[in-house]
């Protein structure tokens, strides 16, 4: 692939140009892919196109397909998030200390992952079936059910939403983890985080809870949370949109809450 230092093709006539400098060849920009090579004053180079080679295949007339082009001047929000993912990957990586035994945080793993499997979905997903099923009131089935529902809502979006981003988990992760499903391979979002936000927010609504059991019910979502990034399982950003998506997912079955007199059907089991 020819340098990314680039001599402007001098397109005056029906083939472009290139200059060389003591044999190495120099551009200072390329020409654009969507318009023949002899109009445009500024463009990309084919990535897979030496310069010697471009000049004697290409006829001025040819469009340069846009997947083989590189990109040579992304814009300010394209450095910004690259910038942004970097520090992501960068900084999570730091706070993966409990990655592996060898770690420096390696004796805390057990820690992390009991941790990990109070934010699993198969043991809150067993556990409020068994609650609904010794609800001996309309009033507490209709909260378990919907707590339920709003389980079984997390699974598909965070599914669906993984499935579709397909951002690979940090390198540093060791895939030792308690009955995962296809898509949980993939890091983003954190479903441990989306399940530990949208639960705390239900319970803290819908139970009466005194108030070190609120702060308690809190602090374990965010040690849930914390514990993705230093068991290595996701990037901090996974966590944070994880808790975002958490909160959302809950007002969604806040809307959508199914009581004896939407689904009378369901009471009745
Ligand atoms: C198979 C069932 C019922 C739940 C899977 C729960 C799980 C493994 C989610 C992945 O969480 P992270 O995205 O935080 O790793």
């Amino acid at each position: 692939m020819p340098s990314p230092k680039t001599t402007r093709a001098m397109g005056s006539n029906s083939t472009s140009s290139a200059t060389t400098n003591n044999g190495k060849f120099e551009f200072s920009s390329l020409v654009n892919s969507r318009t023949p090579l002899s109009d445009s004053p500024s463009a990309r180079l084919r990535a897979s196109e030496s310069p010697v080679r471009r000049k004697d295949s290409l006829s001025s007339q040819q469009v340069l397909p846009e997947e083989d082009c590189m990109k040579l001047n992304p814009s300010f929000l394209g450095i910004a998030f690259r910038s942004l993912l970097a520090i992501d990957l960068w900084l999570s990586k730091k706070l993966g200390v409990c990655a592996g035994e060898h770690c420096s945080w390696g004796s805390a793993r057990p820690l992390m992952k009991l941790i990990e499997i109070s934010g699993h979905g198969i043991p809150w997903i067993a556990g409020t079936l068994y609650c609904f099923y010794k609800s001996d009131s309309l009033a507490v089935q209709e909260v378990v059910l919907n707590l339920l529902f709003a389980l079984i809502l997390d699974l598909i979006l965070v599914g669906l939403v993984k499935g579709a981003v397909k951002r690979r988990r940090p390198t540093h992760n060791r895939m030792d983890m308690f009955a995962t499903f296809s898509v949980d391979k993939y890091s983003f979002p954190s479903g441990h985080a989306t399940r530990a936000a949208m639960v705390t927010h239900f319970l803290l609504n819908h139970l009466v809870l005194a108030i070190p059991v609120r702060v308690l019910l809190m602090l374990w979502a965010v040690i849930v949370g914390f514990s993705r990034v230093m068991l290595g399982r996701h990037n901090i950003t996974d966590v944070a949109f994880g808790f975002l998506m958490g909160y959302m997912q809950y007002n969604l079955v806040e809307y959508l809450w199914l009581s004896p007199s939407t689904v009378p059907a369901l009471f009745n089991l």
